[in-house]
Formats: structure tokens, sequence, C-alpha cells
């Protein structure tokens, strides 16, 4: 892979950190030449086989394998990447508006409308990554990134998908690997060790709904243990406060989506069809204070 070497420095001015996971930091750089700014992700190299921390060079390839693969304007693009001695750099496009788990969490939980609208956008994403084969096996709010500039009243802001780094082309349907997504939102047939493959991220999207219409995680426990074995029996309820003024039709995608069986699970497809989806209005919608006020007495 036609990796740059050197100095990173030789090239981008390195700013501040926009975030950081398990094995990867990642900082605003400016590209000295034309001023253009970009997020660049460091990723650790495991160094040893039996080491736990980093991550093995060829991993760190496919996801940049899939980044070359994937062209869509909701999908953060890879422009080039750098090999030094401890750490792999993507230089990746940035995407400053912040992570839809921080837009969420100034908001407490959205309307309707605002979550349909972003919910839309991650479909519409998706349903083009499961056409190639590809699935992101990590989608959750921190993973969905916001483009700044301002939102139409009760519209939603526009994302952009970033972090493939557990992404897998599922060819043939299936992929048996003992996956590590993130507790809250792994579906149950990953839990069970059962083959997996796309339809494992229309689970996710089920998650990241319930959360952004209640605030709440579906099936969140007091550790991981708890939160596995609620995702494994199904043990989710939509609370009526939690819940309360959510139409049946947000609760009927929902539930779409929490299928057990993967097979019988609704698609990307099948979701952007749904009335839910479906009723979205990109303006926002005119809120009749008069009515709602009716709605809550
Ligand atoms: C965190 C991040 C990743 C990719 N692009 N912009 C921001």
């Amino acid at each position: 892979y036609p990796y740059r070497t050197g100095a990173i420095e030789e090239d981008y001015e390195v700013g501040q950190d926009l975030g950081a996971g398990q094995f990867a930091v990642v900082k605003r750089v400016r590209h000295r030449k034309t001023g253009k700014f970009y997020a660049a992700k460091y990723i650790r190299k495991r160094k040893v086989k039996t080491s736990r921390r980093g991550v093995p060079q060829e991993e760190i390839e496919k996801e940049i394998a899939v980044l070359q693969d994937l062209d869509h304007p909701r999908i953060v693009k890879l422009r080039e990447s750098w090999n030094t001695a401890n750490e792999i750099i993507l230089v990746l496009e940035l995407v400053s508006g912040g992570e839809l788990f921080d837009y969420l969490a100034e908001r407490e939980q959205l309307t309707e409308n605002e979550a349909a609208g972003i919910i839309k956008q991650v479909l519409e994403t998706i349903s083009y990554m499961h056409e190639l084969k590809i699935a992101h096996f990590d989608l959750k709010p921190e993973n969905v990134m916001c483009l700044p500039g301002n939102v139409p009243a009760g519209g939603a802001p526009k994302i952009k998908l970033v972090d493939f780094g557990l992404s897998q082309r599922c060819d043939l349907g299936i992929e048996v690997t003992a996956m590590h997504g993130t507790p809250e939102f792994v579906a149950p047939e990953v839990l069970a060790f059962e083959p997996i493959g796309l339809e494992a991220d229309l689970w996710s999207i089920g998650v990241i709904t319930y959360i952004l219409l209640s605030g709440c995680s579906p099936f969140q426990g007091d550790d991981k243990a708890e939160t596995f074995q609620r995702i494994a029996q199904m043990d989710y309820s939509f609370d009526d406060e939690d819940f309360a003024g959510v139409s049946q039709d947000a609760k009927d995608f929902i539930e779409m989506l929490f299928t057990r069986n993967p097979l019988e699970r609704a698609t990307a497809k099948d979701c952007l069809k749904s009335s839910w989806i479906k009723r979205f209005t990109p303006e926002g919608v005119a809120i009749d204070v008069e009515a709602e006020m009716r709605v809550l007495r």
C-alpha cells in the first residue's frame, strides 16, 4: 500500500485533538501547501502478536481498503495514509460539526422530525454500503458526525459516517468473527456467535433511533454482562415517560429493527419505505403550539 513515509509534520501543521478511541486519536491538521483542514486519525500499531495494545497492521489496512472502496457524500473520504514507527496515520476529510452524540447531549432528546431526518441519512448511507456487501459493524452516535452550519428549525443536521475500523466485506453473506462492537449497540446474533452479516447494522440503527427519540439506551445495564444479557433476551420496553408523545409509527419502526432473526429483520431499503421515514419533512414541521398543548392537557 503506497504509504507516505517520513514525518507528517513535513506536510501538515498538527492542531488540536478532535476525539480519541481505544487505540486511536483524531487530530485536526492543516495542509501547509493548500491551507485546507483535515482530520488525522493516529492509529497505534500492534508490534507484538500477543500484545493487547494497538491494532495489527493488516486490520488497519482493512479499514483503508474499505474507505478506498466507498465513494458516497455521507462517508468521510480518505486523502492519504502515513506509516510511521509506531502509528499509521489516516488523513481523512474533516467533519467539523461534532459528533451526533454531542448534538443529542445538548438537546436531551430530539423531535421525531429531527430524529427521522438523521436516521434517513444513515439508512441511505448504509443502503449504499450494503449494496456493496460492506457492513459498518460499529454504528453508534459517536461514529455519526454532523456537518457545521445551521439546521432548519425542526429539520436535521447533515451527517457523515466516520470510523470504519470494524467494517467488513460480507460477500458470503455471513462472516463469523468473534467481533467486538460497542456493547449497547451490538446485535443479538453477535453475542450468540452466530454468523453475522449486514443485518447487524440495522439492529444498531434501531438502538440509535430509540436513543434519539427517548434519550435512553434500550438495553443498557449496570455492566457489560447485564447489557449483553438484556440484548440476548430482547429485554426492552417503551417506557411511557421516556416515550411520551412519541408516535406509534416511530415505535413500529424500532420494533421492525429489533427482530431477533436477522433474516426477518427489516433491511435498509425496507426502512426507507416505512411510513415513519416517509413522513419526514426536511424543512421541519411548523409546530402548532395549540395542538401540542391540547395533547399535553
Ligand atoms: C473525528 C473525525 C473523523 C473524521 N473526520 N472528521 C472528524
